[in-house]
């Protein structure tokens, strides 16, 4: 495993009043599993955080800690200067909004009825629950009974649910299961509207292409460990993947340019066509843009691929 510390992939300090969410060696132990494993995290007030993770890797347990669900087996958490474990927690509780990754929801109410039940739990005002069920796109639905609604449309219901209250904080586990492609946007562009309210959003994921463009920073998670913390670009960096050009070339020209691409500092060459995909070190990315430049007329077209976050995400955690 490529292994980087997490403070390393920080590069601006923040000041500690802006982090929403500190957590300091926090440990939850099951016996002889280690569900967390000494995670230090912190995350910054209205920011749109990501961890990502396989299945079992600690994200769910990690939540659950910050939420106050579950005691700590050591270590300490901080949301909004509170700690989880201590008295001042239950005020601070009030302005966070969870959804769990699997929301119980009752089958014979509607969803508005669902919402003013989690309403009266929360003691958020009943007049929240419509504009709630319209934010999430389920007002034509407000009155069908949940066990006629669709997966999708029940993680919306979830997810309305935890908007409730007008919560600061927002802790989301594994937010987009059974959302379509469509919903998934829908979903992401309530995410930014929130968070151009301030709101702190932090989610669960173990979907990497979704949530890659779409967090500010997110942190990878194996094993109960943050193996690597940052923003996407960061992590590209840090690991130093190589990108690949994708080249389109005038059919007539092809020899030349493919000699000329055999002179250039790369790694690999792969012709398809009238494609060549040429592969470099992000240090010879501008030597091969500037040589790609002066084959003037002969390259019909340029695309350049970044690593996706699963190269990162497997070169952090193989
Ligand atoms: N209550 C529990 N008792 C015993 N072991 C537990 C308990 N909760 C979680 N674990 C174990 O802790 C580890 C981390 O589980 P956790 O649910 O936090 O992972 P996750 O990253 O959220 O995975 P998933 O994406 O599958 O939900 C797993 O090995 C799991 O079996």
């Amino acid at each position: 495993m490529a292994s980087i510390s997490p403070a390393h992939a920080e590069s601006r300090a923040t000041p500690a009043h802006d982090n929403v969410v500190v957590a300091r060696a926090v440990r939850k132990h099951y016996g002889a599993v280690h569900a967390v494993d000494g995670v230090d995290l912190e995350i910054r007030r209205g920011e749109l955080f990501g961890l990502i993770g396989h299945n079992g890797a600690g994200k769910s347990t990690l939540f659950k800690t910050m939420l106050g669900l579950i005691p700590l087996s050591s270590g300490e958490i901080l949301i909004d200067g509170a700690s989880v474990s201590g008295s001042g927690f239950r005020a601070v509780r009030r302005k966070i909004g969870y959804l769990p990754e699997n929301v119980v929801l009752y089958e014979n109410l509607t969803g508005l009825e669902t919402l003013q039940f989690f309403s009266r739990l929360k003691g958020a005002a009943l007049r929240e629950c419509a504009p709630a069920l319209e934010r999430v796109g389920l007002a034509a639905a407000a009155k069908r009974r949940v066990r006629e609604y669709s997966k999708g449309m029940r993680q919306r219901l979830g997810f309305a649910q935890a908007l409730l209250g007008k919560p600061q904080i927002l802790f989301l586990d594994e937010p987009t299961t059974g959302l379509d492609p469509e919903a998934i946007r829908e979903f992401y562009s309530i995410l930014r509207a929130l968070r151009a309210e301030g709101v702190t959003v932090v989610l669960t994921s173990h979907i990497l292409a979704e949530i890659q463009e779409r967090v500010d920073r997110l942190a990878i998670m194996a094993a109960g460990k943050i193996q690597a913390l940052g923003s996407v670009q960061s992590l590209r960096e840090q690991m130093d993947l190589p990108l690949w050009f994708d080249i389109h070339i005038a059919a007539e020209h092809f020899d030349t340019v493919r000699t000329a691409l055999g002179h250039l500092p790369v790694i690999a060459v792969d012709a398809r066509g009238d494609h060549v995909a040429v592969q470099c070190r992000r240090e010879s990315k501008m030597a091969v843009l500037e040589a790609l430049a002066a084959l003037d007329g002969r390259v019909l077209d340029l695309h350049v691929r970044e690593p996706s976050l699963e190269d990162v995400f497997f070169g952090f955690s193989d």
